[in-house]
């Protein structure tokens, strides 16, 4: 079984929970790829906002209604992927430069659904680099700050955000904890957003080798 076919599956599985008249959030990589191609094919009565332009374009080109996002203050389903998501649904997002926007629809979601192939199960998320979208008259400094929680910082050379700003991403993080790490980089001046999401995420589901397994937030009790 491919990384491929599992992100389909578990894509697959998603779609199940989408259901007519609803308004869904669509996440942005290649999991959330699937997700779309999996809409256009269905067809179900929804209408979408995307997370991203990629995902807004790819969504209007199979035919589905997009709307714009700035209009909207609340989102039955959001589906999207994930970098890294462990056992109590924290995720570390944004490999692909969309996590502002990910945080914002995944928010104003009722739900928010993590799609992802095994190799994104983690015990505890920390590992992968941590992406810091930063507004560009910031960057030098955002940097400076950001040296002092991780053993490396580099910026995404020629990458511009939906939003029109820069991403550094933090390697190896100084301190293991994801809730002192994205309350230290939340609280630099200059950063707009980052790919920890401690909170926000309601349901995974992680298909391994074609087996599909799900987790719930309300299983873990918080
Ligand atoms: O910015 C990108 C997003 O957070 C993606 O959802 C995440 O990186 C997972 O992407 P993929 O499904 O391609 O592994």
């Amino acid at each position: 079984m491919t990384t491929d076919t599992d992100k389909r599956a578990a894509a697959a599985a998603a779609v199940e929970m989408v259901r007519d008249g609803m308004l869904v959030g669509l996440g942005t990589g290649s999991t959330a790829a699937h997700l779309i191609a999996l809409l256009v094919d269905r067809r179900p009565a929804i209408e979408v906002v995307a997370t991203s332009e990629a995902s807004a374009r790819a969504a209007r080109e199979g035919g589905l209604v997009v709307r714009d996002f700035a209009g909207i203050s609340r989102v039955d389903l959001t589906i999207d992927g994930a970098d890294e998501i462990d056992s109590m649904l924290v995720a570390v997002k944004g490999a692909g430069g969309a996590m502002l926007r990910e945080k914002v629809v995944a928010a104003a979601s009722d739900r928010m659904v993590v799609i992802a192939d095994g190799s994104k199960r983690v015990d505890r998320v920390g590992a992968a680099k941590l992406p810091v979208e930063v507004l560009p008259f910031a960057e030098r400094f955002v940097a400076r700050a950001l040296a002092g929680l991780f053993e490396r910082v580099e910026k995404r050379e020629g990458v511009e955000t939906d939003n029109g700003n820069v991403i550094l991403d933090g390697h190896g993080w100084r301190d293991a904890d994801p809730q002192r790490m994205a309350a230290a980089v939340a609280s630099i001046p200059g950063v707009v957003g980052h790919g920890l999401f401690l909170s926000e995420v309601d349901a995974a589901i992680i298909a391994e080798d074609g087996v599909v397994t799900r987790l719930e937030r309300r299983a873990l009790g918080r």
